[in-house]
């Protein structure tokens, strides 16, 4: 297959001005396995049929996370579904953003460009960036490597995530939920 094009985007990114992301002072240290953020996430948790996503805080504010893509993750016959891999995405990049800023916040925008197709039993090695921050805006972006941290690149997301009060859970969500979620060892609580 001929070499992916570099990039499909023509808008600037960050979209508006923004700060440099200051990584939380208890951000985890580069090398850290990161915890599972909730074990009802589709995303990272015990889920059955979930992407049961794992990531580690890497050097220079990386988070990789890892995708296996299985027999479930199907759209066309034997390749993964894009909206998955939208998922995917939306996890690593939550991830970073999470862990990094140590802000609660939530996916205002999500975008993704397929450059690959992503096959069954494959593993996307995703690496995810907190890019710039503008007040409640936090913008993050990723790229996903079939196979390897120097795959090819098939799949570049990025995102816009606003940062919600510890309210927008508990009058949208399930307020129980939440109080076990805040019983989790070391999570966000203000
Ligand atoms: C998740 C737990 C987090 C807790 C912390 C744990 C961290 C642990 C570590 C890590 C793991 C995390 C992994 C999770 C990953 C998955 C995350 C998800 O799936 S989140 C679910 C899907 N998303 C929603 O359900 C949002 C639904 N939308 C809303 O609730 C609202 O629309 C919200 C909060 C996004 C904004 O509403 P407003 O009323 O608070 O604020 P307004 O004024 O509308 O927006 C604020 C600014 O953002 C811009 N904005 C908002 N949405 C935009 C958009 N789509 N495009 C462009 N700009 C947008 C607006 O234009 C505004 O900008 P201007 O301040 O005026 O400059």
């Amino acid at each position: 297959m001929s070499e992916a094009p570099r990039s499909r985007r023509s808008t600037p990114w960050p979209p508006v001005d923004t700060e440099s992301p200051a990584p939380h002072p208890d951000a985890p240290r580069p090398g850290t396995k990161l915890a599972v953020h909730y074990d009802q996430c589709f995303g990272c948790g015990d889920v059955e049929g979930g992407l049961h996503m794992r990531s580690t805080m890497g050097e220079h504010a990386l988070v990789h996370s890892q995708f296996a893509v299985t027999e479930a993750h199907q759209g066309a016959p034997g390749l993964a579904h894009g909206g998955l891999l939208a998922c995917a995405f939306d996890e690593a990049l939550g991830s970073a953003v999470g862990n990094l800023l140590r802000r609660p916040a939530v996916t205002g925008k999500l975008e993704t460009d397929f450059l690959r197709p992503v096959p069954v039993g494959s593993t996307l090695f995703i690496t995810a960036k907190v890019d710039g921050v503008a007040g409640r805006k936090l913008y993050a972006s990723a790229e996903g490597r079939l196979g390897a941290e120097d795959g090819s690149v098939a799949v570049r997301a990025r995102a816009l995530f606003v940062e919600v009060g510890f309210e927008h859970f508990t009058t949208h969500g399930d307020p129980d939920a939440l109080t076990k979620f805040r019983q989790t060892p070391d999570q966000i609580n203000p």
